[in-house]
């Protein structure tokens, strides 16, 4: 077994991680750090437990400890992040330094020239700027990100349309509430709502994209240099982030060629990948968060709805925004971390 640690373990993200590692068969959770107003206390004391299942056995009286290197036991292999991305820089280069392989979910550096930002079915290869990132910052450790959930929801299906020559695409999203945190919008702001504005979504979504379509030259990523545009929206869902895309190709796939492309696009044999990746829909209104998030243990993307349209290919695609794309995000590079012999 993998001994891991989970920083920011009492918050949103931490607390499905708390989830998704209670049954791992690969990692056994051997520290759970928060900050200092919560270090000292027994978990369940220290987390206020919102997730839809009980608060797993094995770790409610665990002690939180402070999130710092020192407080964490030797043996720990892989370090799981979820810290407010205001800290997280800071708290990471300590881990890092300390020779601990993080693997983050917080959005600090994603964008940074040697720092892998990876979705194992995507781009798996990238992996290996670890060897990059250890020359230039002199690391025995090593930072890993995954992407922004909402960029996450689409990659996948853009990966899967670049033998169709993906010149650009535009994607307007319906995010959950979820996505803000617990408190991140009142009832008064959301109920009978939509908020149309997500700070700096929009321009995650445009760079992370590019970086992980990229290709990774040996020294360096080259990012793809498809334009994405994209309009964010929070929406009165709990849970799983609802996208409508428009994909401008230089070839003319017809709409089968598309769902075939979708449906045939591989899955990587980890215990958390999905297979398929892709689930796809041909009723035209689907897929939906409530009915589809948890499809793949809410892993899989779900697409449906493909037509052809003036302004390019059209379609819906949707993924679990807490467990595809955060902690299930982080909990699936850590089995890449893993099996390519990173730990
Ligand atoms: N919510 C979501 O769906 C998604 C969130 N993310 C990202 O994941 C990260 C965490 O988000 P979320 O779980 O919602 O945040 P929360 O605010 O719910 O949780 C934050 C966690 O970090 C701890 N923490 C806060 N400040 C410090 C500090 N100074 N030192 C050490 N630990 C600290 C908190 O501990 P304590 O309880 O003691 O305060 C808590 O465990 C963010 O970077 C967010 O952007 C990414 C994708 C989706
Ligand atoms: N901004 C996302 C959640 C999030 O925290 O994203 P990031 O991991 O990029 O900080 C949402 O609101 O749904």
């Amino acid at each position: 077994m993998t001994r891991v640690a989970v920083l920011g373990a009492t918050g949103a993200v931490g607390q499905r991680f708390i989830q998704l590692l209670s049954e791992h068969p690969e990692f056994d959770i051997a520290a759970l750090t928060a900050s200092s107003s919560s270090a000292g206390k027994p978990y369940h004391e220290a987390a206020k437990w919102r997730v839809d299942t009980p608060i797993p056995e094995a770790v409610r009286d665990v002690e939180v400890v402070e999130t710092d290197p020192d407080a964490i036991p030797n043996d720990v292999d892989l370090v799981f992040s979820s810290l407010p991305s205001s800290v997280a820089e800071r708290v990471e280069h300590g881990f890092c330094e300390a020779g601990y392989v993080v693997s983050s979910n917080s959005s600090n550096e994603r964008a940074a020239e040697d720092v892998p930002l990876v979705i194992p079915e995507v781009n798996a290869e990238h992996l290996d700027l670890i060897e990059v990132q250890r020359d230039n910052r002199g690391w025995d450790g090593a930072l890993v990100k995954n992407p922004n959930c909402s960029t996450i929801t689409m990659v996948p299906t853009l990966a899967a349309l670049t033998d169709f020559g993906l010149e650009r695409v535009h994607v307007s999203t319906l995010q959950a509430v979820s996505g803000a945190g617990y408190s991140g919008v009142t009832s008064m702001e959301i109920l009978d709502n939509v908020i149309p504005y997500i700070g700096g979504e929009e321009e995650k979504m445009e760079t992370e994209s590019r970086k992980l379509l990229g290709e990774f030259d040996g020294s360096e990523i080259r990012w793809h240099d498809v334009d994405v545009s994209a309009s964010c929206n929070r929406v009165a869902t709990l849970d799983g982030h609802l996208e409508n895309v428009w994909a401008e190709l230089s070839e003319n796939p017809t709409i089968a060629d598309i769902y075939e492309a979708f449906e045939a696009y591989p899955s990587q044999e980890l215990h958390s990948a999905p297979d398929p990746l892709i689930e796809t829909f041909d009723e035209p209104d689907r897929p939906q968060p409530r009915l589809d998030r948890f499809l793949g243990d809410g892993m899989a993307v779900a697409a449906g709805g493909v037509q052809e349209t003036p302004a390019g290919i059209q379609y819906n695609c949707l993924a679990h925004n807490t467990i595809r794309g955060a902690a299930g995000a982080s909990v699936l590079n850590g089995e890449l971390l893993a099996r390519d012999g990173w730990l």
